[in-house]
């Protein structure tokens, strides 16, 4: 078990800077973030566009590299790790979903549902997949191609495939960027019961407000700096943070330079 239990720390980022360009197109995506993302627990990235919530995202996941600082999975700290060992640690205890499915369209539901343990040619727990198909309800489907499944579905088996290796951490990009209401609201609802009854960790990055209040915790970026923290998080509430960042970015366009 690699996850930092003495901690309950299932990632983390801290002091994290990450700059993109050089001289005139020099961009602070991030500029000194701390965040700790704890075992059993569903949080949600918010802020406005452009604020750092993807760079975070991808940084943490090891997806992408910082500048300075460090990101942490489990007890693993990323920057310490060859090329060949991040991928492996990508595959093996990380999960992802993202806005656009990445099914691979010649396998079937069950073959994608398992597909990172069969690249890693670890065998998929027979009883957790099983269980996984139940809880993402696609029993009925498992020998469907991703073309014949709705998009609601679609993501549903990405969902399932995120948590088929048992990851100590799952990130989801705008999971239900491309779904309607009702598709969404299923796939949120199965994000919060993977967390909440099968002690999963979620990390997710939204713009939605009805999204972001099916997570524990929503933290907020603006500017690539981590500027506010909401437990217990509604939509109205949610709202209305983002409408301050408005409100202040309107004051600031204002002010006479
Ligand atoms: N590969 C890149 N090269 C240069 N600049 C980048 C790159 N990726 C992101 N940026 C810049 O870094 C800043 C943060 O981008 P990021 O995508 O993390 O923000 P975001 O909050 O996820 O935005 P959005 O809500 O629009 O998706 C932005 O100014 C963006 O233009």
């Amino acid at each position: 078990m690699t996850t930092d239990l003495s901690t309950g720390i299932a990632a983390r980022v801290i002091d994290a800077v990450k700059v993109y360009g050089t001289g005139d197109t020099e961009v602070r995506a991030l500029d000194g973030v701390s965040v700790d993302f704890h075992v059993g627990r569903f949080t949600a990235i918010m802020g406005p566009s452009g604020s750092g919530k993807s760079t975070l995202m991808h940084c943490a996941a090891g997806l992408d590299t910082l500048t300075s600082g460090e990101a942490h999975i489990g007890g693993t700290e990323l920057s310490a790790l060859s090329d060949k060992r991040l991928t492996l640690l990508r595959r093996e205890r990380v999960g992802f979903v993202f806005q656009a499915f990445n099914l691979l369209p010649t396998l079937t539901v069950a073959e994608n549902i398992t597909l990172p343990q069969d690249l890693s040619g670890t065998r998929a727990d027979p009883a957790w997949t099983d269980t996984l198909i139940d809880v993402v309800g696609l029993r009925d489907r498992l020998h469907h191609r991703p073309s014949e499944l709705s998009g609601g579905q679609q993501q549903r088996v990405a969902v399932a495939r995120a948590f088929a290796g048992r990851p100590e951490v799952v990130f989801a990009d705008e999971p239900t960027g491309n779904l309607d209401s009702q598709s969404g609201e299923e796939v949120l609802g199965l994000l919060g019961r993977a967390v909440h009854q099968m002690d999963r960790t979620v990390v997710m990055v939204t713009h939605d407000p009805v999204a972001a209040a099916h997570a524990d915790e929503v933290i907020f970026l603006a500017d690539g700096r981590l500027v506010d923290r909401m437990e217990g998080p509604t939509a109205e509430r949610v709202l209305d943070r983002l409408k301050a960042f408005d409100h202040g970015r309107t004051r600031q366009e204002e002010v006479p330079t």
